[in-house]
């Protein structure tokens, strides 16, 4: 389980972005992050995979205090909203085999899960290309193959819809739904509530610097007050219920 225990965070200002936040991602299940933008969703982010660092509260990792937020890294992997911040290398094939060789991997089993990622991706044709010519969607997939390969016990993915067509978004959801069936968390933040609805086994709402609503996508979504107070839309299939 990753847990942060009463995290506060501010950019530069003594303004904090986030205030008191308590939530856990535990191992194995679907989790969605929804809240208006600029709330802070891929702030909570970037401290859960330990690129920030609170303020002020404790990350845990399986209940060890983790206070070096570099050792996250080693549990967490972060898709970012942006391709253009994640693909370093000139060419696709290096890029999703960098981390694995970074860490000692040998070549015939970076191939190997390179090769099976790629596969699983539906990206063969893009593996031998420049990344810096791949369209916004085709980058989105690559930064999304760079994490999946590595393995993370926690995968965030900041907006997975965003710049995928349809296709290629049903491709990351199975792929997304079948992880946590293997024991990992997946935590995606997203606008979009009836995604949300229909595939997290649980969901943090975001609010005023901090956690304004938790609990299953069914008693979320059945405190409408609250929802169009933050302006939220309620889900499709939830609205059908009423
Ligand atoms: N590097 C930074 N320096 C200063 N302020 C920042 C920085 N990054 C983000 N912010 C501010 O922190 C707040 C939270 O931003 P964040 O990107 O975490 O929100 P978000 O919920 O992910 O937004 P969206 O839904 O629009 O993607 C915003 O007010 C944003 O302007």
């Amino acid at each position: 389980m990753l847990k942060l225990e009463n995290v506060y965070f501010s950019y530069e200002s003594k303004n904090y972005i986030l205030e008191d936040i308590s939530l856990e991602f535990k191992k194995g299940l679907k989790i969605a992050i929804l809240g208006r933008n600029g709330c802070g969703k891929t702030t909570l982010m970037l401290l859960c995979s330990g690129i920030l660092k609170p303020k002020k509260g404790k990350i845990f990792i399986d209940d060890l205090e983790i206070k070096n937020p570099g050792l996250l890294k080693k549990h967490v992997g972060i898709v970012f909203q942006n391709p253009d911040t994640q693909l370093l290398a000139a060419k696709v094939y290096q890029d999703i085999s960098f981390g694995l060789f970074n860490i000692g991997y040998e070549k015939q089993v970076v191939k190997k899960k390179v090769d099976e990622i790629i596969s699983k991706l539906g990206i063969e044709h893009l593996k031998y290309r420049p990344t810096q010519f791949l369209s916004y969607g085709q980058k989105r997939l690559v930064s999304i193959a760079d994490i999946l390969v590595m393995e993370p016990e926690y995968i965030f993915l900041d907006e997975p819809e965003a710049y995928l067509d349809y296709k290629s978004f049903l491709k990351v959801q199975e792929i997304i739904s079948e992880l946590p069936k293997e024991g990992k968390s997946v935590i995606i933040s997203t606008h979009d509530s009836d995604f949300a609805f229909e595939w997290a086994d649980y969901i943090y709402v975001i609010d005023n610097k901090t956690v304004a609503l938790h609990g299953t996508p069914d008693y979320v979504f059945s405190q409408v007050e609250i929802l169009q107070e933050i302006g939220l839309k309620i889900p499709y299939a939830k609205r059908l219920e009423v």
